[in-house]
């Protein structure tokens, strides 16, 4: 019964329609006592033989009318409750994909996406089946049951009805015993599934390595160990769930032995009319399902407490952000990074350590250095996915961590290693950052990013679907377009993660030449060293710290990982050139 008062907040603000549905079931609990007392004074009349037609033709049509009007009352609380329901349904799936966008990734990290796909669907429909056959089993039990049980004092005897109902307390001893192993089971149950739901949503992801590598049957195994699970722990709440409806029909079996034996023995002291017995009899028949649905009640209430425990849990999660003072707006101006120490949530190493360096507005700034150095990590914090560091990024003075964190992320365009596309068009995949945009903006930026010609090329140009997360583009294509709906935005930041590593050389350097020439501040981390030659500054990370900055031209004739390693790549270039003349 916790969930309902835990779901109180929702019954107050649907309070109307719970009313209204509760009053059309106490209605038609009335209309149910009326057929039981028309049979029982019919049978009476029958042994009589005082039967006139006129009377029977009243009795038949008073029970035609009560059913006619059960008809439209049933047709009432249904609406009433089940549409409310619904509206349960839509606030909680909006309050968890609400919570989701507010999310920082530290709590991505946390939990998986089947495990929150779970959340959002069969833990937010064991809730709302509480707000509605919950509802609709409690109040029907209670309403039903209790005008059956008055009815039976009422009309055949008090005594009799107490004899009759004794077996039924057990039923509240065992409501209360299997209620909370229901719970733990179904929350095990419910943990099962969302584990089920990680291993499909990855291997569905991860189809085609899974293929490449010819480990079907191994997933198979993997999957089915996982169903196992679900099955496993379902069935353990099926058992306890089991348990209860035998139970009820004992009990009930109990109660008709009683209702005939001690009815049948008053009949014969004749304290009783066979009438009256009939009436006894076809009332605990009416009580059959009210006792049914006293079992199915603490199902249902158990199973959507489990459920709402878990969704309350996620929602309890704050975002690790921190809050931004009120009235702040977000300045424009030079940058200024000066991170002591930051390492990854619950781990105790650091990743980042002494990084200082300036991004003067407009300054086009690269990063390069081996990889595990912490490139990555230093642009994450640029573009705020973790503000929990020692130190301080600055615009303009402002320590970006006290600026409103929307307003600072529309200032910036970010294009991580593995950019994600979403399973729309060409378009709206560019215009998501910037729907408005104009159609000569767009094919400004097609043509920055080196995609006019093939855009031109595609089936229905830039209406062309580019399937889930870009699977009928090439590797290349996607990062192209992906740094074009970061190009998009007209920010003031650009933060690129090594943004054309699929893409060939010699367009890699046509579009980094224009990104060049763009307002714009630009920091871009970039394996390829050929590239970087025309940037403004170039900062070597090793090891989480920064070893060398300068002018790229000053580094390359300095000793260090840069020179080095671009030596290095020079020499494989002109190999590969060496080898391709050699073929030409
Ligand atoms: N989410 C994370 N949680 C914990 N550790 C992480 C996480 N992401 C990265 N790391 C660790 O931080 C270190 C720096 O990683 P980072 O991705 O920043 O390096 P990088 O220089 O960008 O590498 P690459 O050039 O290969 O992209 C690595 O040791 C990595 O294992």
């Amino acid at each position: 019964m916790a969930i309902l008062k835990q779901l109180g907040w929702f019954f107050r603000q649907q309070w109307r329609q719970y009313l209204g549905g509760v009053v059309a079931l106490i209605l038609v609990a009335i209309c149910n006592v009326i057929p039981a007392r028309i049979i029982g004074n019919v049978v009476d009349a029958i042994s009589a033989h005082r039967v006139v037609l006129g009377w029977l033709l009243v009795q038949i049509g008073i029970m035609v009318s009560a059913a006619l009007i059960q008809y439209f009352l049933r047709f009432a609380w249904q609406k009433l409750l089940y549409g409310s329901s619904y509206v349960l349904e839509r606030q909680l799936r909006s309050q968890l994909f609400h919570h989701f966008m507010v999310m920082d990734p530290s709590f991505y990290q946390r939990w998986r996406t089947g495990d929150l796909m779970a959340h959002a669907t069969n833990d937010v429909e064991a809730v709302r089946e509480v707000a509605s056959y919950g509802i609709l089993t409690l109040a029907d039990s209670v309403i039903t049951g209790g005008s059956m049980i008055i009815a039976m004092g009422a009309f055949v005897s008090w005594r009799l009805t107490v004899i009759t109902l004794l077996p039924l307390p057990l039923l509240v001893v065992l409501s209360h015993h299997l209620g909370n192993k229901i719970h733990d089971a179904y929350g095990r149950a419910q943990q099962a599934f969302g584990r089920l739901n990680n291993k499909t949503q990855e291997s569905i992801s991860g189809i085609k390595v899974v293929q490449s590598l010819g480990e079907e049957e191994a997933d198979l195994a993997d999957f089915h160990h996982y169903v196992q699970q679900v099955l496993h722990t379902n069935l353990r709440a099926y058992f306890w769930d089991a348990l209860f409806s035998p139970a009820t029909t004992l009990i009930m079996g109990m109660a008709y032995i009683i209702a005939i034996g001690v009815g049948g023995w008053a009949v014969g002291q004749g304290q009783l009319s066979v009438g009256q017995l009939v009436t006894m009899i076809t009332y605990l028949g009416e009580l059959v399902w009210p006792l049914f649905a006293i079992g199915t009640l603490f199902n249902t209430l158990e199973r959507g407490r489990a459920s709402y425990d878990r969704i309350n849990a996620l929602l309890a999660e704050k975002p690790a952000w921190l809050p931004a003072p009120a009235g702040v707006s977000v300045p424009t101006g030079n940058m200024a990074v000066a991170i002591d120490h930051f390492s990854y949530p619950e781990e105790k190493d650091d990743v980042l350590h002494d990084v200082r360096f300036k991004i003067p507005a407009g300054a086009k700034i690269g990063l390069v250095g081996p990889t595990g150095s912490g490139k990555s990590t230093l642009l994450r914090l640029l573009v705020r996915d973790f503000d929990h560091y020692q130190g301080k990024i600055s615009v303009a003075g402002q320590d970006i961590r006290q600026l409103p964190l929307e307003g600072y992320r529309q200032r910036v365009a970010y294009v991580p290693q593995n950019s994600f596309l979403f399973s729309t068009t060409v378009e709206r995949n560019l215009r998501f950052g910037n729907p408005a945009a104009s159609t000569q903006r767009l094919h400004q930026v097609t043509a920055a990013v080196a995609m006019a010609d093939e855009v031109t090329a595609m089936p229905e140009q830039y209406q062309t679907m580019v399937g889930q997360d870009g699977t009928n583009l090439s590797g290349g294509q996607k990062q192209r377009l992906a740094l074009g709906r970061a190009l998009m935005k007209d920010a003031q930041l650009l933060v690129l993660d090594d943004p054309l590593s699929a893409v060939d050389a010699e367009t890699a350097e046509q579009i980094e030449q224009r990104l060049e020439q763009g307002r714009q501040s630009l920091v871009m981390a970039t394996s390829r060293l050929s590239t970087v030659s025309q940037l403004d500054w170039l900062i070597v990370m090793e090891k989480g710290t920064i070893t060398e900055q300068g002018k790229p031209a000053a580094l390359a004739n300095q000793p260090g990982w840069y020179r080095d390693t671009l030596q290095e790549q020079l020499r494989r270039k002109r190999l590969e050139d060496d080898l391709n003349g050699q073929t030409d």
